[in-house]
């Protein structure tokens, strides 16, 4: 039974994206690489693309944090705080649910991003809803802002 798992975008298919991995037995997280080069600026920010999609249960989303070496060794942070990817945004139609990392660099040096590096973890999660919800059959379509402002 497939219960969560990250697969290739089609438009990354030929660009040798490696699937998240989990660097110790006991790890919380599937670190992210990064699947372009990119220089972000001192104090600007930057969206990367991952090549990634992650599908999971309909209870579950998958939480993107930072790794802690790029906050504490290279001034860098999720321009978000914290991602959160919805079980839904899987195959949408606008994306694919390609997963995208935003980073800001907080440092006063740039800093270079390059195919491969590890740029964030992903975490799965649970989450709970409330008694008698009414109007949550709308089907997501895109990302950042897809839902209105
Ligand atoms: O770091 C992130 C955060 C979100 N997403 C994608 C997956 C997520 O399912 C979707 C929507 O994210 P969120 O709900 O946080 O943003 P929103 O501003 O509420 O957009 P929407 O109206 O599309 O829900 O954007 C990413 O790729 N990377
Ligand atoms: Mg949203």
């Amino acid at each position: 039974m497939r219960n969560r798992g990250f697969e290739i975008v089609s438009d990354f298919k030929d660009k040798y994206i490696n699937l998240p991995t989990r660097k110790t037995s006991k790890s919380a997280g599937y670190d992210i690489e990064a699947a372009e080069d990119k220089i972000i600026k001192a104090g600007q920010m930057a969206v990367i693309a991952t090549g990634l999609k992650a599908y999971m249960q309909d209870d579950e989303y998958l939480g993107i944090h930072i790794r802690s070496s790029l906050a504490f060794k290279k001034n860098l942070n999720l321009v978000n705080s914290q991602g959160v990817i919805d079980a839904d945004y899987y195959n949408n139609e606008d994306n694919e649910g390609h997963i995208m990392i935003g980073l800001i660099n907080f440092g006063d040096e740039d800093v270079e991003i390059t195919k491969g590096m590890r740029i964030a973890q992903a975490i799965f999660y649970k989450f709970l809803t409330i008694d008698d919800e009414k109007n949550v059959d709308t089907i997501r379509s895109g990302g950042f802002g897809s839902t209105g402002e």
